[in-house]
């Protein structure tokens, strides 16, 4: 099928259309992470080739025995669905606008009549929770604002904050996986990540019945993620998200049961030279169901500054990128995202 492009407000291209082609999910590599629990060196040494493999070529895959017990994940939805279903009124009083920074309820656009919401998606933001003395938190640092915790569900801050410790631990150790397809030592990014930028979002997503005007009139328009790896949850039996293959082709990413869906991006690939691909994906909900998804951001500490890894670059090649402090990077990407809306509400 001849496919058509468009650029992006970053000069890149979309491939246009709205059609997927429905492919069997072994399309999209399926990474083991159990040796990463383990002590065997060949074990981790195959899984690390595997990894690197995924992240070269696809810059996504599904992670399986990854070791976060299935009742937090389930707790997680659960608690998010309560949320959602809540009076439009009630989620306000946590709207995203009204603290600084990330954190809070982004509404959709027909119940708020705002033109910037988004239309055919609501969600749940949050930080990394620290201590209101923390010094990050009372000097304003960006991506360390207080979380926006709503009166109801009960439970739901317990929940989502159980969730998130997974999601960081989880991180944390395929960040050493990473470091392995890297060919650096397992611990290698470690002292990096002691007080990342972490941030999630529970995106939720009404059934898309009608045409869409657009391929940005959909759940979540094309886009990459800003940071150095996301770890998606996918509700049960609800195919929606999609990604752009090497040919320019929107490939359906349906959920494995017993696997998260792992993407690199965008710091990652900066940080690799562009070894590794931070790959353009969207969600476009055509089931009769709304759907809900948890995504969780990973990045490294905001001070550290992020030069290409020497061995990404090929020998006798200058790196693509000149050094960045990390925290700067992100900030500049989730500018241009939200044309500069975030940077200002941080002022
Ligand atoms: O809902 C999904 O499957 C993906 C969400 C996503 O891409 C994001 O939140 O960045
Ligand atoms: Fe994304």
């Amino acid at each position: 099928m001849a496919m058509g492009y468009r650029l992006d407000r970053y000069g890149r291209q979309v491939p246009v259309g709205l059609s997927a082609r429905q492919t069997d999910f072994s399309e999209l590599p399926v990474i083991d992470l159990a040796p990463m629990f383990g002590s065997d060196p060949e074990a981790k040494r195959a899984m690390a080739q595997a990894l690197r493999s995924a992240c070269i070529e696809v810059g996504f895959f599904y992670l399986k025995n990854h070791g976060v017990p299935q009742p937090i994940i389930d707790q997680a939805f659960a608690a998010s669905a309560e949320f959602f279903a809540l009076p439009y009124a009630e989620k306000m009083e946590i709207e995203q606008t009204r603290t600084p920074g990330y954190p809070g309820y982004t509404p959709m656009q027909e119940e708020s009549g705002d033109a910037k919401s988004r239309k055919r998606q609501e969600g749940f933001n949050m930080n990394l929770e620290l201590p209101l003395d923390d010094p990050y938190v009372t000097s304003r640092r960006p991506f360390f604002e207080p979380n926006s915790w709503p009166r109801r569900p009960a439970g739901f801050r317990d929940t989502l904050l159980t969730y998130f410790g997974e999601m960081r631990n989880l991180g944390q150790k395929l960040l050493g996986g990473f470091a392995l397809a890297l060919d650096l030592p397992e611990d290698h990014f470690q002292p990096m990540i002691t007080k990342p930028i972490t941030m999630m979002r529970v995106n939720h997503y009404p059934p898309q019945e009608d045409q869409a005007s657009d391929d940005e009139d959909i759940g979540n328009g094309a886009h990459t993620d800003f940071e150095c790896f996301t770890i998606l949850a996918q509700q049960k039996g609800i195919t929606a998200l999609q990604v752009v293959n090497g040919k320019g082709e929107w490939i359906s990413v349906p959920p494995i049961p017993g696997t998260f869906v792992i993407n690199i991006a965008d710091q990652m690939e900066r940080w690799t030279n562009d070894l590794f691909s931070s790959t353009m994906h969207r969600v476009l909900n055509k089931n009769a169901m709304d759907r809900t998804s948890i995504a969780f951001f990973f990045g490294s500490d905001d001070d550290i500054v992020m030069s290409p890894l020497p061995n990404c670059v090929p020998e006798g090649e200058a790196p693509k990128y000149p050094p960045i402090r990390a925290g700067d990077y992100v900030l500049g990407r989730v500018d241009n995202a939200y044309e500069g809306n975030l940077k200002k509400k941080l002022a």
